[in-house]
């Protein structure tokens, strides 16, 4: 920099210093009244008028004191936060003009979710005020330098390199205040009148996608400061999207005013605190109570009395007494009840939600659990809008809800108009509003509608980019263009095709001719679905589902006879030993009933038991052909098993396994080409032509959940669902009892009668053995006794999975006999157990049990002709009510959904599988459904545009930041 370009620089920061430091150096001194403030704002006076050389050392030494890096710094952190109003101005104001109602009253929650819809509100974002306010204190002639003017635009706009005079000038409107460069120059602007945000912030995108700002640092936001990007970083905000991802939990609509206020109900409060006290209330007991006033309207008054201000006699005072308690006596000491109390001041205004309890004393009322939020100002309340919502945040890591609400309203104000990755006519289609809108309408709505559509275009994305990414995933692994074309096909159009019976391989027929019932009609279009899909030379993924006992295992039996049928061999994985052995055994009796023995295609048992001799044998056998069919567990997707010509996989129980073992599976399952040892043998030439291809996947659930929620689970698989059970069966009865004394003596005497009249009892417990950690805890070891000896007729039985796989077996095998006629058991025949004729099924301490879980085991009575009764012991009163819905329900879709909400869905696209964390931030599952078969179509409609996404670069991008995708899912 030369000399004089060096000077003037110095001479426009000595304007800034002026009109910065000074104020704020002068306030620091009149505040602390400290020594050293005050030499200092001598100094600096001195200096405004010294030569600018000699300022220089001073005003670095100012800005160090201050708390910036330099005087770059402090200048951008100051222009900053002056565009922003800086932050005391802005807090007081426009939180007023925002928020005009923040009144004393009592206002209901608005819930995010509610679907209501209200009038909207005069124009007057808080982005645009903050803007104009930002211009207004700009157009102070001394202040506003060209060049000072285009720094802050490029600050606030980082994605924007060069001031593009004409790029500006196109975006602006006619009649809005505008700005514009003098003429010869690109750099220069004068005002004329102030510029609104949007103008602004559409202008400097019209060069380059924005998408990325996102995915910038948080530090992109402007006026923030050190401490401020180190609080957000440390908990968890490092970019502009997990800022932005921070929803309000609900909205207080602050002009909706109620009536009536009654015990028990969640309500809003707008109010003044009017005391804050701890209390030590015993040795080791202490309290904090908050008192709130609020004024309320009279009962008989509605919201629109209060706009008149002649009619405010009818509101009326009442208190909230808002109280924590505390046990340990560490909580009595006076230092940590008067910090408690410090945290609360008196004349804050405050918005408290929560649930009231009343009080003896009139217009008093109780709180104990409730969220307070300290509102920024009550000036202005006397304006009303016509409805104001005010978004009330969760606090993160330590950081207020307020603190958050307030970078997330300068967060929004940097986001340019096109950072929308979704292409305009999908929006158009799928009348979502664009990105930025969503965003601001979810945290700064002017209304709830303006809520409710930023609320469906946020969800709407949380859907379309899981379906985008399963199917992105599965075109893929495909490798022509008609296979990818045929698979996106049979999504788009999701009525099923099915082939006819006489269509079938004959080995299937033959197997069909030798079953001892008929198919239920669901079970003969599963069936039917399922064989055309494997005649087709695209892959099949499917999901099977059914509630338990309805017979998914037949139709799997048939998928895999149509396949070997055809001159290839199958799989059949299942997660455990006991039940891979039922269903051998169970194979192999159904095809000694074929009428044509020689047809019966070879089947063998593969579980960790297998001796390592015998595994040997099988694995020889699948690689060179020999073997049609493999029973088994994750045995089978050992790296050594490898087979001839694997044409389906059948998973059953899928959700068992996790999405890496499922993953593996898939990939190792590959059908080999170089082994066509079995080419010759095709008795059907349904599948010639198919040279290298994935194996069909036949996934089976008994977790029989909505058709959206499966969609959700696992979008890039086709549905078949059993809608019916066999013929026959009678609904199960279903106790719940409590387990004391007089419930257990019941419960006996139920088991007893049911053996008196032939039945056979599962009594399941939770837990092998007794622990002394859970005393409670009944132990199926440890009852053995205790059973054998009450019911001293009858034979007991005990099964758990610590047992040896034979011995398992064995339990199994006796109890199904007969010889036992009480089966002690864990959960371990939870999945898949088929005693047919097992009528009761007692389960101890079932509160320890999940609703999904307690199904399933209900499940394994009532699959035979025979009346089963279920009878869930819980081991406290206040655990009954939760089992009371199994009681009322025997629906397993119902049931699993409501088990889907209590654990969340778990992590579709990643290996967690945990089920504890709702994986959609904002989206419910049970309730928008809609949605997310709207983003399944959208999904489809990009896809078939582009199987790679090569035409839609931005949505390649954003799916790559949400969620790396690979096969296996990790
Ligand atoms: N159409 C039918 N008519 C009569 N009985 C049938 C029919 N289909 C299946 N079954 C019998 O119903 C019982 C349950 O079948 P299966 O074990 O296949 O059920 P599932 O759907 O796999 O249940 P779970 O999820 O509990 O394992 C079996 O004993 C089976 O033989």
């Amino acid at each position: 920099m030369c000399t004089w370009q060096y000077q003037d620089w110095l001479g426009k920061v000595a304007v800034r210093f002026s009109n910065f430091f000074f104020p704020k150096i002068s306030n620091l001194y009149f505040r602390s009244k400290h020594k050293s403030s005050g030499n200092f704002l001598e100094k600096v006076d001195a200096q405004r008028k010294a030569k600018y050389p000699d300022r220089s050392k001073l005003l670095e030494k100012v800005t160090v004191l201050l708390g910036y890096d330099g005087i770059d710094d402090s200048i951008d952190n100051e222009l900053c936060e002056k565009c922003n109003g800086g932050k005391d101005d802005f807090d007081v104001s426009l939180a007023c003009k925002r928020f005009p109602s923040i009144s004393l009253g009592f206002f209901p929650p608005v819930e995010l979710y509610d679907e209501a819809t209200c009038s909207s509100m005069d124009e007057g974002l808080l982005a645009s005020q903050l803007y104009q306010q930002f211009l207004a204190n700009s157009s102070e002639p001394k202040l506003v330098e060209p060049d000072s003017l285009y720094e802050t635009w490029t600050s606030l706009c980082p994605g924007r390199e060069d001031g593009n005079s004409s790029s500006l000038t196109e975006h602006m409107h006619s009649g809005s205040p505008t700005l514009k460069p003098k003429a010869g120059s690109n750099l220069e602007f004068h005002l004329d009148e102030p510029v609104s945000a949007t103008t602004m912030l559409e202008t400097q995108n019209t060069a380059a996608p924005m998408q990325d700002i996102l995915d910038r640092s948080i530090n992109c936001i402007p006026g923030l400061t050190k401490r401020q990007y180190s609080q957000l970083e440390n908990c968890g905000f490092h970019t502009l999207r997990k800022l932005l991802y921070h929803y309000p939990r609900t909205y207080a609509n602050l002009q909706n005013a109620e009536v009536s206020i009654d015990d028990g109900q969640y309500l809003i409060f707008v109010g003044k605190i009017l005391s804050s006290r701890g209390i030590r209330a015993g040795y080791s007991f202490s309290f904090l109570e908050v008192v709130v006033a609020c004024e309320v309207m009279q009962n008989g008054s509605t919201s629109e009395c209060i706009v008149d201000e002649t009619e405010s006699r009818k509101l009326r005072t009442i208190h909230l007494h808002l109280k924590k308690f505390f046990r340990g006596t560490r909580f009595t000491y006076q230092p940590f009840l008067r910090s408690l109390e410090s945290k609360h001041k008196e004349g804050d205004v405050v918005c408290v939600s929560g649930k009231v309890r009343t009080m003896r004393t009139k217009d008093h009322y109780e709180m104990r659990e409730y969220t307070l939020d300290t509102l920024q100002d009550e000036e202005d309340s006397s304006t009303c809008g016509k409805e104001t919502l005010y978004p009330i945040y969760p606090s993160k890591g330590g950081l207020k809800p307020n603190f958050l609400k307030d970078i997330i309203s300068r967060g929004l104000l940097i986001l340019p108009p096109n950072i929308d990755p979704i292409p305009e006519v999908i929006r158009e289609d799928f009348k979502l509003i664009c990105l930025r809108d969503a965003y601001t309408g979810i945290h700064q709505p002017k209304n709830l509608a303006e809520a409710d559509s930023a609320r469906r275009r946020l969800i709407f994305d949380e859907f379309f980019y899981l379906q985008l990414g399963r199917l992105y995933q599965m075109l893929e692994g495909l490798g022509t263009k008609l296979e990818k074309d045929g698979l996106l096909d049979k999504y788009r159009k999701p009525e099923l095709n099915a082939v006819l019976v006489e269509d079938w391989s004959t080995l299937t027929k033959e197997f069909f001719k030798a079953l001892p019932y008929s198919l239920t009609p669901s079970q003969l279009s599963s069936v039917s679905q399922i064989i055309w899909d494997l005649k087709r030379p695209v892959p099949m993924n499917r999901l099977l589902q059914g509630d338990v006992g309805c017979g998914k295992t037949i139709v799997a039996f048939l998928a895999c006879m149509e396949v070997i049928g055809s001159g290839y061999q199958a799989a059949f994985m299942v997660p455990t030993e006991l039940l891979a052995v039922q269903h051998y055994e169970h194979l192999l009796k159904l095809l000694e009933n074929m009428e044509n023995r020689q047809m019966a295609p070879s089947v063998v048992l593969l579980t960790g038991s297998t001796s390592s001799r015998q595994s040997n044998i099988i694995r020889e056998g699948l690689k060179n052909g020999d073997i049609s069919l493999v029973i088994g567990t994750h045995s089978l997707i050992a790296d050594k098993v490898e087979f001839s010509s694997l044409r389906i996989a059948v998973i059953d129980e899928q959700h068992r396994f996790g999405v890496i073992q499922r993953g593996l599976f898939n990939s190792k399952l590959y059908f080999n080409p170089a082994s066509l040892k079995l080419e010759s043998a095709k008795s059907d030439d349904s599948s010639k032509g198919d040279n290298i291809m994935a194996p069909h996947v036949l996934a089976m659930s008994a977790t029989p959940i909505p058709r959206t929620l499966a969609l959700a689970l696992y979008g890039d698989m086709s549905l078949t669902q059993i809608t019916d059970l066999p013929p026959g069966r009678i609904p199960i009865e279903t106790y719940i009892i409590e387990g004391n004394e007089d419930g257990i003596e019941i419960v006996y005497k139920m088991m007893l009668d049911e053996l008196e009249a032939g039945g056979k009892v599962y009594l399941v417990y939770p837990v092998i053995e007794q622990s002394e950690q859970l005393p409670q805890l009944r132990a199926a070891s440890a009852d053995l006794k205790t059973i054998s000896s009450r019911f001293a007729g009858y034979n007991c039985g005990l099964l758990h999975g610590k047992m040896k796989s034979d011995m398992k077996g064995e339990a199994l095998r006796r109890f199904r006999s007969g010889e036992t006629n009480i089966l002690l058991s864990t959960q371990v025949i939870e999945i898949g157990v088929d005693v047919p004729d097992a009528s009761m099924m007692v389960v101890m301490n079932a509160e320890r049990f999940g609703i999904a879980q307690l199904h399933q085991l209900r499940g394994r009575v009532g699959r035979g002709d025979r009346k089963s009764k279920c009878i869930l012991v819980a081991s406290t009163p206040s655990s009954l009510n939760r089992l009371k819905v199994l009681e009322k329900s025997s629906d397993g879709f119902q049931l699993a959904s409501m088990d889907l909400v209590l654990r969340g869905p778990g992590d579709l696209l990643g290996k967690k599988q945990s089920g504890h964390l709702p994986e959609f931030p904002i989206a419910r599952l049970e309730i928008d459904g809609n949605i997310l078969q709207e983003a399944h179509l959208a999904a489809l409609k990009i896809l078939g545009e582009s199987h790679d996404l090569g035409s839609f670069p931005s949505l390649k991008a954003e799916l790559s930041m949400r969620q790396p995708l690979s096969p296996l899912g990790d």
